[in-house]
């Protein structure tokens, strides 16, 4: 089973083998070959020996006259599924990060199938350095018995991952050598089967583990772009005239994605690929949870994001693919109904979400690329490794063609996994999009709704006891001026609010008093407006949270005690276990952000203000008569990600 609670890391000779030491003009040399310096070695320029097959199978590849191409372009890009968190100013002389990342393989997180432990282990990393034998280091480990039982012949990840490996080098020419050659240090990546969070021991599937030493900056993987699955390559395979010029590239990669693993099966061209996407049940995003498994996240927003993207997904299958238009019935050889089916539909938006790119600034323009190997990269949200595009081909020469490009943020010691960032993702987001959460993740978040329904004339005749607020209409017409709702959902961090919250509630309190008869486009709402008027919004702000805290039916501390009653928790499913984590991360979130905000009214010295205004207000609940038609800031999200369709 994938997410296993007794985790393993199995490798293989392809995939882990510990090269001799270069030598340290030669990693220099690796090490500095992307900065634009020509690679030297000894000292002296390297000479290039007669190329290697993966030049050969490049350049086979390549159109004539591509490599005619001139100057070096370097392409920001960004993954999501894996959104890209744009670099930090570069760091010199390597170090590692500065926070841990939650999910690695570390050593005492590996059992070895039943024998060798811990000491065992090092032990076999350490003598494996030392041999620069191929294949020895994995001979190690059979002996060992650290390849898992029966020295992890029958492991099917194992030769899925050297297929993919050997694909990558044939059809990609994809530098991925164990051991160093002509001045290029071994490729500094291996492939691990199985990975864990250390915090939760939780399985985090396949990851990628350095192979040697890295310093920060090395480059560390290079795929060709067009071995990449993207909306371009969907129309080659699908026909443009079943996948018109303009579709959405989330529709267009889906139906490759069910072409090449259901349809064609072993007969793809990215049968390799194919071999490493996980199933549904290993990903295990919420949109895919049955109700029960929801259930168990009543009072968390990420259940109305849930919802909406169910929707959101049925109706976009059934535009695209069902109905007498659709594409299952005009093209029934290209699109079987038996493989274009929901759930292969399901699955093949499992992989978009947690896996696709987006590169920004290619030659085309931004895309959305599912990427072979660098789709195998866990999330840290303290990682700033970053994945960019270029034209490939050294200094010298360039190809004209493009190529994905991942260089390493710090410096990783050998068997330390190698991360990135999906970007600045709250849980929910992670939760919903990528199947897990994390227990330490500084851009965590909950939705906070904050409604206020403006007391118009109205307003307050339809409901008893409320009362009209004289400028009702006219902060309606503000809000509208500046494209803002009347309902509004908020993101709340641990440590910090949004200020477009504050400056909406600045706004929604103001009174006669405070404007004293200038209109309400004259004030400056990032700032304080009056202590009264600060009062009301903080004590909004209080009773918003406590109104969301009290959806939830269970306590934190009713969640606590599930956690710590290990025997039992182990017995419920993975995606319950991820709902109470999660529903308990949500409520210490919003705790903490009460108890913030009562000691920022305290220490304000706003306690004492009359809060008669805030009192009147319709928080956290709208109006009878009116219907929420506000999406959630997590459905907000989810809409730039650029599917085509209203989620509601
Ligand atoms: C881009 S893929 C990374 C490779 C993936 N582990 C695999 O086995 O193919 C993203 C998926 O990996 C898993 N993942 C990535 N980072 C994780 C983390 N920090 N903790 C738990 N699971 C993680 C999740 O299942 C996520 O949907």
């Amino acid at each position: 089973m994938y997410r296993s609670t007794t985790p393993v890391l199995y490798l293989l000779k392809e995939e882990l083998f510990i090269p001799p030491r270069p030598s340290s003009a030669a990693q220099e040399a690796s090490n500095n070959g992307h900065k634009g310096g020509s690679r030297e070695v000894g000292g002296r320029e390297r000479v290039s020996p007669p190329r290697s097959s993966r030049w050969e199978t490049r350049r086979r590849r390549t159109a004539p006259g591509a490599a005619a191409a001139s100057c070096t372009l370097l392409f920001a890009l960004a993954l999501p599924g894996i959104a890209f968190t744009p670099p930090p100013p570069r760091r010199h002389g390597g170090g590692g990060a500065s926070c841990p990342p939650s999910s690695h393989v570390s050593t005492s997180s590996l059992s070895a199938g039943g024998e060798g432990g811990e000491t065992e282990w090092v032990k076999a990393l350490l003598e494996a350095g030392g041999d620069n034998t191929p294949g020895k280091f994995e001979e190690e480990m059979k002996m060992k018995g650290l390849l898992g039982p029966n020295r992890g012949k029958g492991n099917t990840k194992l030769s899925a991952n050297a297929r993919l490996i050997s694909w990558l080098e044939e059809e990609g020419g994809v530098y991925l050598a164990e051991s160093s050659t002509w001045g290029e240090a071994p490729h500094p990546l291996a492939i691990s089967t199985e990975t864990v969070d250390e915090i939760t021991n939780e399985s985090s599937g396949r990851g990628l583990l350095a192979r040697r030493s890295i310093n920060d900056g090395d480059e560390l993987l290079k795929i060709p772009l067009d071995l990449c699955l993207t909306r371009k390559s969907a129309r080659r395979e699908l026909g443009k005239d079943a996948l018109q010029e303009g579709i959405n590239e989330y529709l267009a990669v889906a139906c490759q994605l069910i072409h090449e693993k259901f349809v064609k099966g072993e007969d793809s061209f990215y049968a390799a690929y194919m071999g490493v996407l996980p199933e549904v049940d290993e990903v295990n995003p919420t949109f895919t949870w049955p109700d029960e498994d929801l259930a168990f996240l009543e009072g968390s927003p990420v259940v109305a994001a849930t919802r909406s993207l169910q929707m959101k997904l049925r109706r976009e299958y059934d535009d695209l693919l069902g109905g007498p238009d659709g594409l299952v019935a005009k093209f029934p050889l290209r699109f079987p109904a038996e493989h274009y089916t929901f759930e292969n539909w399901e699955w093949a938006f499992t992989m978009l979400f947690s896996r696709a790119i987006r590169l920004r600034n290619l030659q085309v323009g931004e895309r959305l690329a599912m990427v072979p190997y660098a789709d195998l990269i866990n999330h840290s949200a303290f990682s700033q490794a970053f994945i960019d595009a270029r034209e490939s081909g050294d200094w010298l020469f360039k190809s004209g063609e493009e190529e994905v490009i991942l260089y390493a943020d710090r410096g990783y010691r050998q068997m330390e996994q190698v991360y990135i960032s999906y970007g600045q993702k709250s849980n929910a987001e992670l939760l919903l999009l990528y199947g897990f959460a994390l227990e330490r993740n500084p851009y965590n978040s909950v939705d906070v709704t904050v409604s206020i329904a403006p007391r118009t004339k109205q307003i307050a005749e339809a409901n008893e006891g409320v009362e009209e607020d004289p400028l009702a209409d006219e902060k309606l017409e503000f809000l509208l001026s500046v494209g803002r709702d009347q309902t509004v959902d908020f993101p709340c961090y641990a440590d910090r609010y949004p200020v477009e919250m504050l400056e909406y509630l600045r706004l929604m309190m103001m009174t006669p008093e405070d404007t004293r008869g200038k209109p309400l486009s004259d004030f400056d709402y990032s700032r304080t407006i009056s202590s009264a008027n600060e009062a009301s919004v903080l004590r909004s702000v209080v009773a918003a949270v406590k109104y969301q805290l009290g959806l939830f039916p269970q306590t934190e501390e009713d969640d606590a005690a599930i956690i710590k009653d290990k025997g039992m928790f182990r017995l419920f499913s993975y995606n319950q276990r991820m709902a109470v984590r999660h529903r308990r991360n949500e409520k210490r979130l919003l705790k903490r952000t009460l108890a913030a905000l009562e000691k920022q009214i305290r220490n304000k010295g706003l306690d004492g203000e009359d809060l008669s205004r805030a009192e009147g207000s319709t928080l956290g609940e709208v109006l009878k008569g009116e219907t929420r038609k506000q999406k959630t800031a997590l459905e907000d999200k989810l809409e730039k990600m650029g599917l085509p369709i209203d989620l509601r």
